[in-house]
């Protein structure tokens, strides 16, 4: 679905492109040129947070870009060298030398990733908190167990993967929301935090069990003045260079936390996730393995993106097109020095993966109506599979809620026969019952011993038909719950698709009428009041 606003202010006091900044009203307009490539390899930070009570100390020594341990089992110095090694709770310091830099090339049209990879408790989660705080159009999923789930319609499960040559590895059906304040971006983030599946595991209270990517997609537009005054006045004149004044970039900026990996855990649930979670892991180390091995001249051979949902999406990501920086975080503490050298290791491998990022996802207005168009034609055509196959028809919504009578009908038939079966053995069974003023029957007395041995016999065959009617019933109930799932499901998906599809014809309908087309005004930063009468 496509932006319907594109009015984008910012938090920050960055500087517009020609480093005469309006601290109050941002511009971030990229200078559009010919698509560039960068080739570089990727940025690598480490992070170790400070030491908890129960972890004595700090058993890593950090000093500029190096970091290095003693290893008290080995006797043997680890040394590594990075991008940057930072100690300590200073977000806004690591944010500036690791994350900002990448952030303003998405800014300028280059995809980019930033994810946060540790053992569990090492602070993914607490780094990532403050690189989220940027925002355009954003998205954000989880994937918990091998299944992709919607944070902001977390109703939205078993989300599906898919590929084409316009929007590239997506994930549907997706919730995406246009953001225009940092507020709307921070209370977009709590809303999916708080959906977020975080367990009490062994080592961390908090820990997050699923890997989560908030992504946040960024349009943009050449104009050919910069400053704040010039770029008002280029608004209402419509006068947008004439070279490439038509041209949209779109980029991605994805931030990934992924979950900690553990080594064993004591709770089921907990080993449950954390298998997956590894899976997941070794899966990206493979992948990132398998990059380091073929990054240079040679064929890049069989890479298994498709072995786990978090590389198959990542796979855009890793494969060179886009700018990819990693934090990987470490737990100070001596009795977990294995899992931080695994850490390290991971961390000098992806040092070595050569990336060469890509700004070319430059469109006209031609071509992004005709992205439009693209997009309501697979909508529709999503509509009509539904239709045809997904039992959204008006038919099959009759047919199901017919079964669903039906099967509520036969419950509650067998619900009856066990009421009165019951009521029967009662009887049998205590040989003395009444019958109150309400007409209930009620046992008064219970005397086993007055039961013949044929009452015995009926009593155990009336008991095995209870139990029998119960199993069916009670598998009836469950069938029932699962075809009410599924009808709520597929009207979500169904009204997802419908309010996409009539946004995206009102947002073409809407481009088609401004004529001439060159004239659409397009910016980012906060609309003055003035123009947007204009509009
Ligand atoms: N640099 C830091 N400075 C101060 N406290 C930190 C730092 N990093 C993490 N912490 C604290 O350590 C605890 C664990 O951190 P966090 O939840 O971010 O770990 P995680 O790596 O995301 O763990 P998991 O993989 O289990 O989700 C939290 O209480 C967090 O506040």
């Amino acid at each position: 679905m496509y932006s319907r606003q594109r009015t984008i202010s910012t938090h920050s006091n960055s500087s517009n492109g020609n480093g005469n900044g309006n601290s109050a009203r941002p511009v971030l307009v990229p200078k559009l040129q010919q698509p560039v490539t960068l080739s570089e390899s990727v940025q690598v930070t480490v992070r170790c947070r400070p030491p908890k009570k129960d972890e004595l100390n700090n058993c890593w020594n950090l000093s500029n870009n190096k970091i290095s341990s003693e290893d008290p089992k080995l006797k043997k110095q680890h040394q590594f060298t990075f991008d940057n090694v930072f100690y300590g709770s200073n977000n806004a310091e690591l944010y500036s030398k690791s994350v900002e830099r990448l952030i303003n090339q998405a800014m300028e049209g280059f995809n980019a990733t930033v994810f946060a990879y540790g053992q569990t408790a090492s602070g993914k989660t607490f780094t990532m908190a403050v690189t989220r705080e940027f925002l355009l159009r954003v998205s954000y999923l989880e994937i918990y167990n091998e299944s992709i789930r919607d944070l902001l319609n977390p109703s939205n499960t078993n989300l599906k993967i898919q590929q084409d040559k316009i929007r590239g590895v997506y994930v549907t059906p997706l919730t995406e929301e246009v953001v225009t304040s940092p507020q709307d971006v921070l209370n977009i983030i709590s809303q999916g935090e708080a959906n977020r599946h975080i367990s009490s595991t062994d080592y961390n209270l908090h820990s997050s069990r699923s890997h989560t990517l908030f992504q946040m997609i960024i349009e943009s537009r050449e104009k050919t003045n910069s400053t704040s005054t010039t770029y008002r006045r280029t608004l209402t004149q419509s006068g947008y260079g004439v070279k490439s004044k038509d041209r949209v970039k779109i980029s991605q900026l994805n931030l990934i936390d992924l979950a900690g990996s553990e080594k064993a855990a004591s709770n089921e649930d907990r080993r449950k996730e954390g298998s997956y979670i590894n899976k997941s892991l070794l899966t990206l180390g493979t992948v990132i393995s398998k990059l380091t091995e073929t990054s240079g001249n040679k064929s890049p051979g069989h890479i298994p993106f498709r072995d786990s949902k978090l590389t198959r999406i990542l796979q855009t990501a890793l494969t060179g097109l886009a700018k990819v920086a990693v934090i990987c975080t470490i737990s100070p503490a001596l009795q977990s020095i294995e899992e931080s050298l695994n850490t390290l290791k991971f961390a000098t491998r992806v040092k070595k993966i050569s990336i060469h990022a890509k700004n070319d996802d430059v469109m006209d207005d031609k071509a992004l109506i005709q992205k439009y168009r693209n997009e309501i034609l697979q909508l529709k055509t999503k509509l009509k599979e539904q239709e045809d196959n997904g039992g959204l028809s008006q038919n099959e919504r009759r047919d199901h809620e017919q079964t669903l009578k039906q099967m509520r009908g036969v419950r509650d038939t067998l619900k009856e026969r066990i009421d009165q079966l019951t009521k029967l053995i009662l009887t049998s069974a205590s040989v003395v019952v009444q019958q109150n003023d309400q007409d209930d029957i009620v046992i008064v007395e219970a005397n086993p011993s007055h039961i013949k041995k044929e009452q015995i016999a009926v009593i155990y065959q009336l008991e095995q038909q209870v139990k029998k009617l119960s199993t069916e019933s009670h598998q009836k109930d469950e069938r029932i719950q699962q075809l009410e799932h599924q009808l709520r499901l597929q009207s979500a998906i169904s009204a997802q698709l419908e309010t996409a599809l009539s946004i995206t014809k009102a947002e073409l309908e809407v481009n088609q009428l401004k004529t001439p087309i060159s004239e659409r005004k397009y910016y980012l930063g906060s609309p003055p009041q003035e123009e947007e009468s204009s509009f």
